[in-house]
């Protein structure tokens, strides 16, 4: 099977360079607009689709993300895997600004986002019990480290609804939960990629350290945005070193993204729902097709 790596780039991240007959693509979903057209190419060789998750400018809030059409479109063009980055706070003093964290593990604290894909007419529940894939994560740091990057393997993300920054006794609060980091899209955007059976890396640049920490400020925007510009090309060269150390063709998922939804599937063939059965033709075909 042909690999085809999507990106999703966070705060700061709204366009990757390099890419062999580049260009930016829209792509129509069920769930309605992506956040913004879709920026494919080749990159060494193998398929790339990059994909501003605020759009460029950064018109998107956190909650305002059309998460579900993000997820269906890169699975749309033919995703096999996803690395999404972010910009997050630190909850402890050892992840220091500049920082990447490779994720593991999300609590999610945000409300009244559109959560899942399946719903009333076709029923699913899929694991997240390990809500990131340790394959892509692995490859993920290591092309961090041969950059010359600080990383930590493994974190737990606390997603906040936002938009406001937390108070400081949610940021204490979040930290005696033994949260690593903070920020406010990881979720549900690792949900539905789980669901639409993309392996999913979550990679996260520490920029500031929240409002818990007596020796620093609160966090603002300009600090958020210093650190990025100062740090601009980290996560660029993670991004460059991939396509080489997963090469262009993709073997089943060792850890099983891939087929996530084989035995998630609740409503009886007979009863499911026709028009939702439509809409999930990309991210459930393969289970779903007859
Ligand atoms: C600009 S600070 C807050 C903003 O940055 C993070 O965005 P992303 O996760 O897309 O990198 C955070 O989640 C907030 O959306
Ligand atoms: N402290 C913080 N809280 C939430 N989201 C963030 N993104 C970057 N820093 C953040």
């Amino acid at each position: 099977m042909q690999r085809r790596i999507g990106v999703i780039g966070g705060s700061g991240v709204y366009q990757i360079s390099g890419l062999d007959g580049a260009q930016w693509r829209r792509v129509d979903t069920p769930w309605g607009a992506p956040s913004d057209e879709i920026l494919t190419g080749r990159l060494a060789g193998v398929e790339m689709a990059f994909l501003p998750r605020h759009g460029r400018g950064h018109v998107h809030s956190p909650a305002s993300v059309p998460f579900r059409a993000n997820i269906d479109a890169l699975k749309r063009l033919g995703c096999t895997e996803v690395i999404a980055v972010s910009a997050v706070g630190s909850l402890r003093a050892d992840f220091r600004p500049g920082d990447m964290v490779v994720l593991d593990q999300f609590i999610d604290r945000t409300s009244g986002r559109a959560g899942s894909f399946f719903g009333t007419g076709c029923v699913a529940h899929v694991s997240l019990a390990d809500p990131t894939c340790a394959a892509l994560s692995a490859a993920c740091t290591q092309a961090l480290r041969a950059g010359g990057a600080t990383v930590h393997e493994g974190g737990t993300y606390l997603a906040m609804e936002g938009p406001q920054f937390s108070t400081r006794a949610e940021s204490r609060l979040y930290r005696s939960w033994g949260c690593d980091v903070i920020g406010m899209t990881a979720m549900p955007e690792a949900r539905l990629a789980r669901e639409a059976e993309l392996c999913y890396a979550s990679v996260a640049m520490v920029t500031d350290y929240d409002c818990w920490h007596d020796g620093h400020g609160a966090v603002d925007v300009a600090q958020v945005i210093a650190v990025l510009t100062a740090n601009a090309g980290t996560a660029k060269a993670m991004i460059a070193a991939l396509p080489g150390l997963l090469g262009p063709a993709r073997a089943p998922c060792p850890c099983g993204c891939d087929r996530a939804l084989d035995h998630a599937l609740m409503t009886a063939p007979e009863r499911r729902d026709p028009a939702l059965l439509a809409r999930l033709d990309a991210v459930a075909g393969r289970v779903l097709a007859p």
